[in-house]
């Protein structure tokens, strides 16, 4: 089953999360996302740019926990954060730059996900933006904290997303620095997208340049995506609360 599509539209690419479910990000979402991103990187010769965006009310619900709770617990939460982990480094690494259309809500490792683009745009109407793990009781892995400091600024608005487990509309977004730009509903904001990757596109920069600038930008980010070590002890602290 068809999970995201990848299309060219003028001279950019959107990448499409398909269906009208959550988005949950098991492995063999991981694995789609993951291989449309190698697409864009052997196809993007020319200057280009990458936009993420999703079907329905969802931009992505974050981890599936149910797919992990089985008798492998252990080892399959392990598996979607170590997808995911590459993943994000991709999208870092990337020769183009990146856009979030943000069309519906993103939670948790969904919430990563976007803010691992380097223009976050969000629909006004519906969706928040929802770092849930306090809600629901669980750790949170010190890469996704990583992420978070490189792409929310303020210590106020890390203290909503992380300690008061805010659910953020686009306007409360934008107001905390969390997102660049509010659109109407979902279409506008795809097309919003649109109008700013042709926009990068047009700066005709050198893919290579920009992908090692974002390296160089995030390397501490980088690193902590890399950086395994803690997966083990958190991946048994979450097995034993699902
Ligand atoms: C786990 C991996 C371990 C690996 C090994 C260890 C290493 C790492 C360890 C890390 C530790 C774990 C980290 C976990 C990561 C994860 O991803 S775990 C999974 C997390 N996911 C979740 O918890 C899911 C969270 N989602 C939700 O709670 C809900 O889906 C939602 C986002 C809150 C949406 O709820 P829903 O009821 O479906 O929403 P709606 O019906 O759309 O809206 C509710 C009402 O709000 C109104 N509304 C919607 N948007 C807006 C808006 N922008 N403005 C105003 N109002 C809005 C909407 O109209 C609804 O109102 P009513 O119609 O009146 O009800």
């Amino acid at each position: 089953m068809e999970m995201c599509t990848l299309e060219k539209r003028g001279s950019v690419f959107i990448l499409t999360l398909t269906g009208l479910n959550e988005h949950r990000l098991n492995p063999a979402l991981l694995d789609s996302i993951q291989s449309a991103l190698h697409r864009v990187r052997s196809e993007s010769s020319s200057s280009t740019a990458l936009i993420t965006t999703a079907h329905g009310k969802f931009f992505s619900n974050g981890y599936d926990l149910a797919w992990a709770k089985t008798a492998d617990t252990n080892h399959r939460l392990k598996l979607m954060d170590s997808k995911l982990r590459s993943l994000i480094a991709d999208l870092i690494s990337l020769p183009v730059p990146t856009i979030a259309a943000v069309t519906g809500h993103a939670s948790a490792a969904g919430f990563i996900l976007a803010l691992s683009h380097d223009y976050v745009l969000m629909r006004k109407d519906r969706g928040f933006l929802y770092m849930s793990e306090l809600d629901i009781g669980l750790p949170i892995a010190a890469w996704f904290v990583a992420v978070i400091r490189s792409k929310i600024g303020s210590p106020a608005a890390r203290r909503e997303v992380l300690l008061r487990a805010a659910k953020l509309t686009a306007e409360k977004a934008a107001e905390l620095g969390v997102v660049e730009a509010v659109e109407g509903g979902a279409e506008e904001t795809v097309a919003a997208a649109v109008r700013l990757g042709e926009e990068l596109v047009g700066m005709r920069w050198d893919g290579h340049a920009y992908g090692q600038i974002r390296m160089a930008v995030f390397a501490d980010l980088l690193s902590a995506v890399r950086c395994d070590e803690e997966e083990e002890s958190l991946a048994v602290k979450v097995a034993s609360r699902l």
